[in-house]
Formats: C-alpha cells, sequence, structure tokens
C-alpha cells in the first residue's frame, strides 16, 4: 500500500536520511526549488539568500532536531564532477563535510548518481563548496560499503597561536584547513576529557574558543573569501605523536552544534596539521575516534601539494555510513510552527 500523505497545501519535501558514525545527514530527493548561479559557490550564496526558509523547515523541530545536518545535490560547473552538493546545518552552509561524503559517495551508487558501478571501488567526484573532492565507494555484488575519499588541498594555517577566550584566560591553539577551518585545542587545557566529560561542558569550552578566535585571528583562503571562516573548534586528547592506537576529538561547529563522527573534514585538518608538525609521514594512516559516540574514521596524508603559498596535503579519509530511512515533509498553512524552531 503507497503511503498516503496527510492533506496539504504546496510542494512534498522527500529525503532520505542516513548517518555517518552517529552524524545525521538528510539528503534532499525532490521538492526543493532550482537553485541559481553558475558555479557551486555562487549556489551556496545563492540558497542562503533566497531559500534559508527551506533550511530551517529540514533541519530545525518538528522535522529536525537543533544537531540536524543535510546535503542538497545540486549541478556542478565542473565536467569531471558526478554532482556538486551544498551541506547545510543549524546556522548556514558549510563548505566542506567528510561525513556527508561519505554518506553521499553510497547514496550517488545506490541512486545512480553515477553510470556504471565498478567493483571493487567506483569512483564519485563530489563537487563540494570547498572544490572537489574524490569519493571511492566499496561495491560488490551489487551492494556499496565503506568510503575513502580524497579531499580538497589541506593546510596548517597557523600553529601556537595565542588568543583571549572568555572565562578561560589565555589559550594557545592552531588552526588548520581540511575544507573548512578549525581550531585545535588539547581539552585538558580547560580540565576536560573529550570521551568523558560532559558534553555541555565541552561544547561551552570549544565555543567560547570559536568566538576568541573568530574576532581575534583574521583567516584567508588563497583561492576564494567564501572559504575564509572559522567553521568550529574541536577539542582533542592531544595524542598527536604517531601511533597505532585511535586518538579521539569532538568538533563543536556551526552555532554549537556536535559532530557525531570523528569529522571528516576535520581529520583531514588534523591529518595535514600533524604532518605539518613532523609528526606523521606520508601514508602512515592513523585512526581518529569520536568523542561523542566512539564511532571512527582513518585518516592519512597521501601527497604533498600547495594551496596558494600554504605548503599542503592531500588526505584520504575513510568511514562508513548508513541508511535510516526515508520521509516526505508537508507543511501545513495554519501550522504556526511549520517554519521551524530550535531548542538550545
Ligand atoms: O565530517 C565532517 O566534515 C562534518 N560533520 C559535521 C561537521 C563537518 O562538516
Amino acid at each position: 500500500m503507497e503511503m498516503q500523505l496527510p492533506p496539504h497545501e504546496g510542494v512534498e519535501l522527500s529525503v532520505v536520511d542516513m548517518h555517518t558514525g552517529g552524524e545525521p545527514l538528510r539528503v534532499i530527493l525532490s521538492g526543493y526549488p532550482e537553485v541559481k548561479g553558475d558555479s557551486v559557490l555562487s549556489k551556496r550564496r545563492y540558497v542562503r539568500e533566497h531559500l534559508d526558509h527551506l533550511r530551517r523547515v529540514l533541519m530545525y523541530e518538528p522535522r529536525g532536531h537543533y544537531d540536524m545536518y543535510g546535503a542538497l545535490i545540486v549541478d556542478s560547473e565542473l565536467p569531471e564532477a558526478d554532482l556538486g552538493v551544498l551541506f547545510m546545518h543549524n546556522e548556514g552552509y558549510s563548505t566542506m563535510c567528510g561525513h556527508a561524503v561519505i554518506a553521499l559517495g553510497r547514496f550517488a551508487v545506490d541512486y545512480k548518481l553515477v553510470k556504471e558501478p565498478q567493483s571493487p571501488e567506483t569512483q564519485v567526484n563530489i563537487h563540494c563548496p570547498c572544490g572537489l573532492v574524490k569519493a571511492f565507494v566499496e561495491y560488490s555484488g551489487g551492494k556499496t560499503g565503506g568510503v575513502r575519499f580524497l579531499s580538497v588541498p589541506a593546510f596548517a594555517f597557523a600553529t601556537d597561536v595565542t588568543v583571549t577566550v572568555e572565562g578561560f584566560g589565555e589559550v594557545t591553539l592552531d588552526i588548520s584547513y581540511g575544507g573548512a577551518f578549525y581550531a585545535f585545542v588539547n581539552a585538558q587545557r580547560f580540565g576536560l576529557d573529550v570521551t568523558k566529560s560532559r558534553t555541555r561542558d565541552l561544547v561551552d569550552a570549544a565555543t567560547a574558543v570559536t568566538n576568541a578566535v573568530k574576532s581575534q585571528v583574521k583567516l584567508h583562503h588563497p583561492t576564494s573569501d567564501d572559504l575564509a571562516f572559522l567553521y568550529g573548534t574541536i577539542l582533542t586528547d592531544g595524542k598527536d605523536n604517531y601511533s597505532s592506537e585511535a586518538t579521539a576529538n569532538i568538533c563543536v561547529f556551526a552555532e554549537a552544534q556536535v559532530d557525531r563522527s570523528p569529522t571528516g573534514s576535520g581529520v583531514t585538518a588534523r591529518v595535514a596539521l600533524q604532518y605539518h608538525k613532523g609528526l606523521i609521514q606520508l601514508n602512515q594512516s592513523r585512526t581518529f575516534q569520536s568523542g561523542s559516540t566512539g564511532s571512527q574514521f582513518t585518516g592519512k596524508a597521501v601527497e604533498e601539494t600547495k594551496c596558494g603559498d600554504f605548503k599542503a596535503v592531500v588526505v584520504e579519509v575513510a568511514g562508513r555510513a548508513f541508511y535510516t530511512g526515508v520521509s516526505r515533509f508537508v507543511q501545513e498553512p495554519d501550522d504556526k510552527l511549520t517554519h521551524g524552531f530550535l531548542l538550545k
């Protein structure tokens, strides 16, 4: 029996829900209006200016929640891209999202956005706002599995920067780029443990750091001003020296949103930082663990490159995504809460 939708006016929005290491990804399937713009970055500006109400409908309660994450598939201007994508969260639109790339790799193969799938891996070129990301999706017996991706050039932007953080005084940290900029600090500096402390305390410390860096450090990116902003702060367990054991971190991004996964773009930025400091070598793989759920990604630097004048590396990140369901959302005109709300 086909699922009947309740009476409603206007379009229905269909989505496929997935998660990667516990971090949700709501992939918009249909119902979203045409996105104008001649590049993925200009499309990102367009949705922010003209279609932001739909982000609130799909990310906020009652259809989503404070920490919901979404992906909108768009056309890319790059001939080598299989798809373009815009990412959305509780505050706006990010420039890179590794957990989403891992999920979208599977999605693109399963939903036939790429031609003939190949075994043992199918390549899916995903044009993210930060640039082209190459995903490789395990494929065998008609089934998709784990995904690894090669991200855009990642680089340490600044190390040992001291900022004044409200409530904590002077804090020394590193800033690194993995498709988005993150500040990195050892959670110990705040008397916290990324795997054991209360999430609320980790969020408060990370948010205070983010605010401090935003107001005290000017970021720039060699290819576009659209990329030059601090996306969040990653608190770590400080285990940056190479080890075969996992190292844990927790990423607090956008508006105090907590990543349940080890953060694909964060792992990219962290590997670039470790490589810059001489703590890991090319092709030395490390396991990164989410402080919130314990889920794991692996990450390694695979090639040296440049990004403008920055010495950069190409980082490979690998993980696994799962489907959780599909939904069809409607809006009733007399529902005062239909546009979405958030509880902090
Ligand atoms: O895996 C990632 O890169 C992302 N997860 C949520 C925050 C980041 O965009």
